[in-house]
């Protein structure tokens, strides 16, 4: 591998790589950003290459179609290390219904970002599997298993364009009944039509006027316009008033009610429901259970829940 590409494959890939992004990071762009992930995908236009040029492709080519999440998803025994040698994940195992809530709880570096990096193959596991209904989810196309996964992050940023193309990010062909629609779902109706332009309101980053629980709020919007199998959640930590707080527990609440999820907690109150929280700490599970069974263990989860409700 030399290391160099061609202009209209380095295009082809920006193009891919935008489009990729925005399926799945569902940022907002501006243009400075744009010229972030342009360098970016030059840079992930050789890291294509370097993985095309590995013996073991991480991507199959002609890889099964998920067919949904019919009777549950396993995490088994998953080892995983970004840099060889720093091993992050030391065997973690949980097990998840179809339709049930698991919440990831630990101090920060435990490594609950990663178990969301490898649900959805940002990353792919060390040693170990991760199943959907007993396949691994390797053998599925990358592009279908993506589809079926909504992720709603901490701080999502929008792209140039009006509210309502943000929204209709999730599903372009959504028409504008269909897009308020998923906004009253996501409590983040009332909010817009507040506004001069209502759903016409030109969002960038500059002008940006948005906390990062309404920023929330339009991903919860997007994600239920997508209307994925599996959904990814990690709650905003920061500038998030009670009001919008109480909105994003109700939308979260909403978005989750009958989909298999993985919410990243950082308010124990918001996961007292949760079918399972399972405790990380260093890359391993300490805890696994529901609040109650939890909290009759006494251990790190039930002194965290003491902690924030003494502080909140
Ligand atoms: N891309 C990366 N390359 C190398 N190390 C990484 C990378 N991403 C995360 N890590 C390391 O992996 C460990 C787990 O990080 P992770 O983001 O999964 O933790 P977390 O529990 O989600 O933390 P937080 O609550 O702060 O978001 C940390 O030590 C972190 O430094």
């Amino acid at each position: 591998m030399n290391g160099t590409l061609s202009t209209g494959a380095a295009l082809a890939l920006v193009v891919v790589f935008v489009n990729y992004a925005q399926q799945y990071y569902q940022p907002i762009m501006s243009l400075t950003s744009l010229y972030g992930m342009i360098q970016l995908a030059i840079t992930g236009a050789r890291r294509v290459d370097e993985v095309r040029s590995q013996p073991d492709e991480i991507q199959p080519k002609d890889g099964k179609t998920l067919p949904g999440i019919k009777k549950e998803l396993q995490i088994d025994d998953v080892h995983f290390s970004y840099l060889p040698g720093k091993e992050i994940l030391h065997g973690v195992s949980i097990s998840v219904h179809k339709g049930e809530m698991v919440a990831l709880v630990g101090p920060t570096g435990s490594g609950k970002t990663t178990v969301m990096n490898l649900l959805n193959r940002f990353y792919d596991v060390d040693s170990g599997k991760i199943t959907i209904d007993g396949t691994d989810i390797r053998e599925f196309s990358l592009q279908n298993l993506r589809k079926n996964v909504g992720i709603v992050l901490q701080d999502p940023q929008l792209f140039s364009g009006t509210i309502a193309d943000n929204i209709r990010f999730g599903d372009p062909n959504a028409n504008m009944d269909q897009v308020i629609d998923a906004a009253k779902q996501a409590n983040i109706h009332d909010f817009i039509m507040s506004l001069p332009k209502g759903y016409e309101t030109e969002v960038s980053d500059e002008q940006s006027v948005f906390s990062a629980g309404q920023k929330q709020l339009m991903s919860i919007a997007r994600t239920i316009l997508t209307n994925p199998q599996l959904l990814i959640l990690d709650e905003a930590t920061s500038n998030v008033d009670t009001v919008t707080e109480a909105n994003i527990q109700a939308a979260m609440d909403r978005v989750i009610q009958g989909r298999t999820s993985f919410v990243i907690a950082h308010r124990l109150k918001t996961i007292l429901n949760a079918d399972k929280i399972v405790v990380l700490k260093d890359g391993n599970i300490i805890e696994q259970g529901n609040h109650e069974a939890l909290l009759k263990e006494n251990g790190f989860y039930a002194g965290l829940y003491r902690n924030q409700m003494v502080t909140d």
